[in-house]
């Protein structure tokens, strides 16, 4: 039988972005509910991500709205140091999502959102009606694995995308060929590598490397000067880091790293030592893959090479096109992507908002997270407070795991949105240079 949960806003997702919504929502007294495919939140952090992950970004640059990271935190905070913070940042802000609950539609109808939920514990499906929706399902949905002749018909050796590897152990000794040269693809190859695993990487097209304090020097730099002039002190410092790589098949795109990011949305590639394995012969660059055999690839150069193993560090879809149409909310293109350049990219039509699709990372979360908060809590407070206290009532009933807010109280008037990243972090949070 079909449960109906009715709530003012139902976030779908409970990664970063669906935490911080819930968050912002929670300090305005704004009920919500999340609701999460799986059986924990930020699932991509502790399920789908490999062993050696670290933030490559400062950490002032991956705090979430509200929450610092707490200053004798390293710069650099680890894969383990994150999910802490998100576990601490979740009970601070009393964000309790619903675990095993995927999202298989949502519709707009009478005003309301209906959302239809598989509960995987139960096998029921749930259905949710909600006056906002806001999707926080990530850039990072689903790994794509690219369509290769032969692969999926006859490769015989192991193939898995980059979000199923954890480390090199099984793979020492093993011809091993990383499809890549994102920063999944670069720094799965070192790690590889370093397990003493026999790699090659498949480079197909020019790719800014830098190290993570170049990218930290540019990203304070930001602040005050334009983009141009800090991609050439990038590339200066760059250059000065790593020479010309163009020599060992890394050559760079026509536009800097961050004017690249900008037109293009693709990060620069953060180098954790790939670059020198590379130099010393250790990984070997190669083009693309034509077609598989079936121990053995070849390339579009017509060389071919033995391979025990492929890793596919060739990236991600957003996955909201699988439950929501593309025309409804207005919100989202074929690919499940803003159709809105940024910084317009966050609110639809009837409802509907997105957090975390900027292309911005953990950055752009924290701008988006307190944008969607506030224009909700903007709009008809008064009907907002009678659905308020409703809504408290079912959710007494109905929702013990839920998010609830019950204080009646709602914050109405709604400061401007968040643009820039110093309307988020205090300058003396700030680093220095
Ligand atoms: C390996 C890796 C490292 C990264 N490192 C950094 C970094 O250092 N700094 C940075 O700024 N950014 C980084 N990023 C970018 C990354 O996208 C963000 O860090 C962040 O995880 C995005 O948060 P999100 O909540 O938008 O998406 P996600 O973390 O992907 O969370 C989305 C959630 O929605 C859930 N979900 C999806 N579909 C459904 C459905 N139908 N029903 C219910 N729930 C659903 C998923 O299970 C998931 O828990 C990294 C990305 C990757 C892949
Ligand atoms: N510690 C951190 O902060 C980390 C952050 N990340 C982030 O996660 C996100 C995803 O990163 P990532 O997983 O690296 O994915 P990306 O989308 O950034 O990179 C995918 C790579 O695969 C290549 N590729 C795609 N298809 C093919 C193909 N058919 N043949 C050959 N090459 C192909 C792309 O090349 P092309 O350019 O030609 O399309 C590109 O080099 C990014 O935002 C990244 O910054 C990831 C890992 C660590
Ligand atoms: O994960 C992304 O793509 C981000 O936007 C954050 C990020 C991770 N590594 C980077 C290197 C340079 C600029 C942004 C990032």
């Amino acid at each position: 039988m079909e449960k109906e949960i009715k709530i003012m806003v139902l976030i779908i997702g409970a990664g970063p972005a669906g935490l911080a919504t819930s968050a912002c929502l929670n300090r305005l007294n704004i009920p919500n509910i999340v609701v999460e495919r799986d059986d924990c939140s930020a699932s991509l952090w502790r399920r789908r991500s490999y062993d050696r992950l670290k933030l490559h970004l400062a950490k002032q640059f991956c705090q979430l709205p509200h929450m610092p990271f707490p200053s004798n935190a390293p710069t650099f905070v680890s894969k383990l140091g994150f999910i802490n913070y998100l576990d601490e940042y979740a009970t601070r802000f009393n964000v309790t999502p619903r675990y095993n609950r995927n999202v298989k539609s949502a519709y707009f109808k009478d005003g309301q959102w209906i959302v239809k939920v598989v509960n995987k514990t139960t096998a029921l499906i749930e259905v949710y009606s909600a006056k906002y929706m806001v999707a926080a399902t990530g850039e990072n949905g689903e790994g794509v694995i690219p369509e290769i002749p032969g692969l999926v018909e006859s490769f015989q050796g192991e193939y898995l995308h980059s979000s199923e590897y954890k480390n090199g152990e099984k793979f020492t000794g093993k011809d091993v060929l990383v499809v890549g040269c994102g920063n999944s693809g670069m720094e799965i190859a070192y790690d590889l590598s370093k397990c003493n695993a026999k790699v090659s990487i498949v480079v197909r097209s020019p790719v800014h490397v830098m190290t993570r304090w170049i990218v930290r020097i540019g990203m304070s730099l930001l602040r005050f000067f334009p983009v141009k002039l800090v991609d050439r002190l990038c590339l200066l410092l760059a250059e000065l880091r790593f020479g010309n790589t163009s020599r060992y098949g890394l050559v760079r795109p026509k536009n800097g790293p961050f004017m690249n990011k900008l037109i293009t949305g693709r990060s620069p590639t953060i180098d954790v030592g790939c670059v020198g394995e590379i130099k010393s012969g250790k990984i070997r660059v190669v083009p693309s893959i034509k077609r598989t055999e079936v121990k053995r690839v070849e390339f579009v150069d017509g060389n071919t090479k033995n391979v025990d193993s492929i890793v596919f560090a060739t990236g991600y879809k957003s996955s909201v096109t699988k439950w929501l149409k593309v025309d409804d909310g207005d919100l989202f293109n074929e690919n499940g992507m803003p159709k809105h350049e940024f910084p317009d990219h966050w609110k639809g039509k009837n409802g509907l908002y997105s957090v975390g699709f900027g292309r911005q990372g953990l950055a752009g979360i924290s701008r988006d997270a307190p944008n969607v908060a506030r224009d909700i809590a903007s709009l008809k407070p008064a009907e907002s407070d009678k659905l308020a206290s409703a809504e408290s009532k079912i959710q007494e009933e109905h929702l013990s795991e839920a998010t609830t807010s019950t204080s009646s109280s709602m914050q109405t008037a709604a400061p401007p949105p968040i643009k820039l990243l110093e309307d988020v972090i205090p300058p003396q949070e700030q680093d220095s240079f």
